[in-house]
C-alpha cells in the first residue's frame, strides 16, 4: 500500500462539480487496482464560496489545500457573479490561491487523439502528428499587476499594468526547456518583443538561458503569428513557453486542435512536487446541470497529477489508455459527437472510464 495522500478537493461552481465527481470515481478506482490510498478533503470555492461564505476563496479551503499534497479543483465563475465588484468575483479565488500556492507554472498539454480528429473544426491531415504542451506562466504579467480607474483627460479611464522580472521569466523559461528535453526537444517561446517592454525582457531572458539546453531547437514566435501558427502547423509544436495572458489565449485556441475544451487537462506546479490539477475549461453555465458536459480534461488532470506529484505512472498510463480505449471505441460526450443524437452523457463516460481501467 503506497502512504495515504492529501487530495484537497474544490469542485466550484456549473459544471466543476459534475466533472470532478467523475474525476474522483476513477481516482477511488485506482485507488483499489494500484494500492493507493487517498484521503479527500472538500473546500468551497469560487461562486458558491461567495454566496455561503462572502468570499471566493476562503481561508479555511487556502487552509484545506495547503495541508494537502495536491489539489483537484473544478470550475469557476457565472453570470450570477459576473457583475460583483473585483474581490467578490469568483475568478478573483482562482488568481489568488494560484498566487498563495506559489502555482507560477501552468503546463497545458493537447494532445490529438486520431479517433477525435473528425470532431476538430480543422482538417484531419493538418492535425496529423499534434501532440504540443502550452507552458504558461501563471502568477505574474497583467493578471497581477496593478489594476485602477482614474479620471483623464477625456473622462474615466482603466489601467491594467504588465510587470514582468527577471527571477519570475527565468523560472517558467527553464522549466519549459526541461519538459523540452524530455519530449522532442523543440521550444516556441512566444512573446510580442515587437512592441512590449515585458517581451523584450521574456526574448532577453529566453536568449541568455539558451546556451544552457544546447540539444534544444528554440524558437521565437510573436503571438499574433503563433496564433496563426497554431491553424496551419499545429503538429510542428512541441512545447509553447509564454507569459500569462497569451498562454490563457493560445490554450483555448490549442483546445480547438483536440475537437473540445473538454479534453484539455491541466497541471499547476511551483517549486516543488504539489500540484493543483483542473480542467482548462470553465463553469460552462450554458450547459450546468444538464449532466451533458465532458468529464475527461478533469479525468486527464488526474492523470496529471499521478505523474507528475506523485510518480505513480502505472495509474496515470492506465487512466490515460482507458481514456484512449473508450474514444477508440466510439463513445462521445455532446461537445466531440459528430453524431451528436448518439452524445452520452457525464455521468456515463465517468462510468465507462472507469470500466476500461486495467492494471
Ligand atoms: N479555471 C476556471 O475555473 C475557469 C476557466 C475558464 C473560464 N472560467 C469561468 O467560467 C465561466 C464561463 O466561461 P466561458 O463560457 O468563457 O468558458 P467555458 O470554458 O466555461 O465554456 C466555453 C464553451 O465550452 C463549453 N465547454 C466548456 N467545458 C466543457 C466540457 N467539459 N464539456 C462540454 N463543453 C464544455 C461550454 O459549454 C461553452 O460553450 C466564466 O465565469 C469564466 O470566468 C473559469
Ligand atoms: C477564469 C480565468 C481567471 C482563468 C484564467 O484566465 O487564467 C481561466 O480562463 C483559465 O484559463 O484558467
Ligand atoms: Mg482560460
Amino acid at each position: 500500500m503506497a502512504d495515504v495522500k492529501k487530495i484537497a478537493v474544490i469542485a466550484g461552481d456549473g459544471i466543476g462539480p459534475e466533472v470532478v465527481a467523475e474525476a474522483i470515481k476513477v481516482m477511488k478506482k485506482t485507488e483499489e487496482m494500484f494500492g493507493l490510498q487517498f484521503e479527500f478533503e472538500q473546500g468551497l470555492f469560487g461562486g458558491i464560496a461567495i454566496d455561503e461564505k462572502g468570499t471566493p476563496l476562503p481561508q479555511e479551503t487556502l487552509d484545506i489545500c495547503q495541508r494537502a499534497d495536491a489539489v483537484l479543483l473544478g470550475a469557476v465563475g457565472g453570470p450570477k457573479w459576473d457583475n460583483n465588484p473585483k474581490e467578490l468575483r469568483p475568478e478573483t479565488g482562482l488568481l489568488g490561491i494560484r498566487k498563495a500556492l506559489g502555482l507560477f507554472s501552468n503546463i497545458r498539454p493537447a494532445t490529438v487523439f486520431d479517433c477525435l480528429k473528425e470532431a476538430s473544426t480543422l482538417k484531419p491531415e493538418v492535425l496529423e502528428g499534434t501532440d504540443l504542451i502550452v507552458v504558461r506562466e501563471l502568477t505574474g504579467g497583467i493578471y497581477f499587476g496593478e489594476k485602477f480607474r482614474r479620471e483623464g483627460a477625456n473622462g474615466e479611464e482603466a489601467v491594467d499594468t504588465c510587470v514582468y522580472n527577471v527571477t519570475e521569466v527565468e523560472r517558467i523559461v527553464r522549466q519549459a526547456f526541461e519538459i523540452a528535453q524530455k519530449r522532442s526537444k523543440r521550444l516556441a517561446s512566444v512573446d510580442k518583443a515587437n512592441v512590449l517592454e515585458t517581451s523584450r525582457l521574456w526574448r532577453e531572458v529566453v536568449n541568455r538561458i539558451a546556451p544552457e539546453y544546447p540539444d534544444v531547437e528554440l524558437e521565437h514566435v510573436l503571438v499574433d503569428n503563433c496564433a496563426m501558427q497554431l491553424l496551419r502547423r499545429p503538429s510542428s509544436f512541441d512545447v509553447i513557453v509564454t507569459e500569462n495572458m497569451f498562454g490563457d489565449i493560445l490554450s483555448d485556441e490549442a483546445a480547438m486542435l483536440t475537437g473540445s475544451i473538454g479534453m484539455l487537462s491541466s497541471a499547476s506546479l511551483g517549486e516543488g512536487s504539489f500540484g493543483l490539477y483542473e480542467p482548462v475549461h470553465g463553469s460552462a453555465p450554458d450547459i450546468a446541470g444538464q449532466g451533458i458536459s465532458n468529464p475527461i480534461a478533469t479525468i486527464l488532470s488526474v492523470a496529471l497529477m499521478y505523474r507528475l506529484t506523485f510518480g505513480y505512472d502505472a495509474a496515470a498510463q492506465s487512466i490515460e489508455d482507458a481514456v484512449k480505449e473508450v474514444l477508440d471505441a466510439g463513445h462521445r460526450t455532446g461537445d466531440i459527437a459528430v453524431d451528436k443524437s448518439k452524445a452520452i452523457g457525464t455521468v456515463e463516460m465517468g462510468d465507462l472510464i472507469v470500466a476500461a481501467l486495467k492494471k
